[in-house]
C-alpha cells in the first residue's frame, strides 16, 4: 500500500485481469437486479454525470426531495440491495481487519463524459472505519486534498484493479474525479469505468 500526502492509501493493481473479470461478473450480476439510475442533487435537483446502484444492507442515495442519506431499497424499484460479493468482503477483511462489516457498497458508473467534484464521504455514523474503493475499466484522474476545502490537492491516475483506502488521519480527506481517460481498458465491452465504494454506515 502506498501512502499519499493526506493519509490515503493506495494499492495500484490489487486485483489481477482475471479477478478483476470475476468481479465485473459479479457486479454485472448486481446491475441485473438493481438497475443503474440517475442520482440527482440535493435542492437543484441537478442530474449527477455518474450513475449509481448499490449492493448491501444500506445504500447511498440522493435525490432533489431527501438529498444525500442510505436507505435498504433501492429508489426506483424498491426492492431491497442484492448482498455485497464475497470478493468484495474479503477485501475489506484484507485492508480494514479491525473495522467492522461493511454495509454499503456504491456502484458508479461513469461514461467517457462523467466526473464527480471535490467531496468528503461523511454520510455515514462510523468514521473509524475506512471507506475502500475499487476502479475498473478505464483510467481516470483523481484528486485528493486534505480535511478542508481548500487544502491544496494532487492528483493521481487510477487504473482498472486498483484500490483506494480513505483511513486514519485521510477518511475525511476531500476527493474526486476530474475526468475519464476512455479508451484505456478492454474490461469493459463498451468503455467507462465502475467504481465500487465500500462503506460502513452505522456505529458498530
Ligand atoms: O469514483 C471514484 O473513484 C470515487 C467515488 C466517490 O468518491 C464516491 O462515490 O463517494
Ligand atoms: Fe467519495
Amino acid at each position: 500500500m502506498l501512502m499519499l500526502p493526506g493519509g490515503v492509501g493506495h494499492a495500484p493493481g490489487y486485483f489481477d485481469r482475471i479477478s478483476q473479470e470475476a468481479l465485473l461478473a459479479e457486479i454485472r450480476a448486481v446491475v441485473r437486479a438493481a438497475p443503474l439510475y440517475v442520482p440527482t442533487m440535493p435542492r437543484t435537483g441537478k442530474p449527477m454525470s455518474v450513475r449509481m446502484t448499490n449492493c448491501g444492507t444500506l445504500g447511498w442515495v440522493t435525490d432533489k426531495e431527501q438529498g444525500y442519506r442510505y436507505q435498504s431499497c433501492h429508489p426506483v424499484t424498491g426492492d431491497q440491495w442484492p448482498s455485497i460479493p464475497a470478493r468484495l468482503l474479503e477485501l475489506w477483511h484484507d485492508l480494514a481487519p479491525d473495522a467492522p462489516e461493511p454495509e454499503a457498497c456504491l456502484i458508479n458508473f461513469y461514461d467517457a463524459h462523467a466526473k464527480m467534484g471535490l467531496h468528503q464521504d461523511r454520510d455515514e455514523h462510523n468514521f473509524h472505519a475506512p471507506v475502500i474503493s475499487v476502479s475498473l475499466g478505464d483510467s481516470c484522474m483523481f484528486r485528493i486534498g486534505g480535511q478542508k476545502r481548500d487544502d491544496p490537492t494532487h492528483s493521481i491516475k487510477l487504473h482498472s484493479g486498483d484500490v483506494v483506502v480513505l483511513g486514519g488521519e485521510g477518511r475525511l480527506a476531500f476527493h474526486g474525479v476530474d475526468r475519464i481517460y476512455p479508451g484505456t481498458s478492454t474490461l469493459l465491452k463498451h468503455g467507462g469505468r465502475i467504481n465500487l465504494t465500500l462503506r460502513r454506515v452505522t456505529a458498530a
